[in-house]
């Protein structure tokens, strides 16, 4: 695995060291000790697919309030989405910057995103899968969102989205200290 920095402080894009052969290729996806190494979290106690029938699908951006924080590696298993991460933790050095990856099946690359950044995608192709590693388990009542067309993030959405739901649709703008 390889790991570089994005943006986002502590957030990483993650690529991989496949083993072709004639059948295909092998890769490692994740190995404790390595994430360990680069300071990542190494327990996901829960995983999540979602699949998106079409393309310019969005989903987000959603984060886990405190004090149950989510630290989530991301990956497509099937197509390709535009990948972005919102840093939300006013004490960084990067509060409310943005960055973003193209994860593809097909490159079988990964997007690490720490707890206190907002997640969302956007489906680049029909048919996409994307798998999640979660660094703690899902509670409703912690469950967050902010818009994915924030003037605050700015974010540079490669196509426009053509389909998402209500709450995506309809999240608070942030604000200073948001926790809607
Ligand atoms: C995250 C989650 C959701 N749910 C339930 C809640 C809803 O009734 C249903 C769909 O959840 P949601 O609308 O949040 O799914 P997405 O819109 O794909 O959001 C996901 O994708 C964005 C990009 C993310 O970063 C989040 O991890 C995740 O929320 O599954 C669960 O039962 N367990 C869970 O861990």
């Amino acid at each position: 695995m390889r790991f570089a920095p994005s943006r986002i402080a502590g957030a990483f894009f993650i690529d991989i060291d496949g083993h072709g052969d004639e059948r295909g290729t092998f890769a490692r996806t994740f190995c404790a000790e390595t994430f360990a190494a680069h300071g990542l979290a190494t327990h996901f106690p829960q995983c999540n697919a979602s699949y998106s029938a079409v393309r310019g699908t969005l989903r987000g951006l959603h984060y886990q309030a405190a004090p149950q924080g989510e630290a989530k590696l991301v990956r497509a298993t099937r197509g390709r989405v535009f990948d972005v991460a919102v840093d939300l933790r006013p004490g960084s050095g990067t509060y409310l910057a943005w960055d973003a990856v193209e994860l593809d099946w097909r490159r079988k690359n990964a997007f690490y995103i720490p707890e206190g950044c907002a997640h969302g995608l956007l489906t680049l192709e029909d048919e996409c899968e994307v798998f999640y590693q979660m660094s703690a388990p899902y509670v409703a009542d912690l469950a967050r969102c902010v818009r994915w067309d924030d003037p605050a993030f700015a974010i540079a959405w490669p196509i426009t989205p053509t389909s998402m739901n209500d709450r995506d649709a309809t999240c608070p703008y942030f604000t200073q200290g948001n926790d809607a």
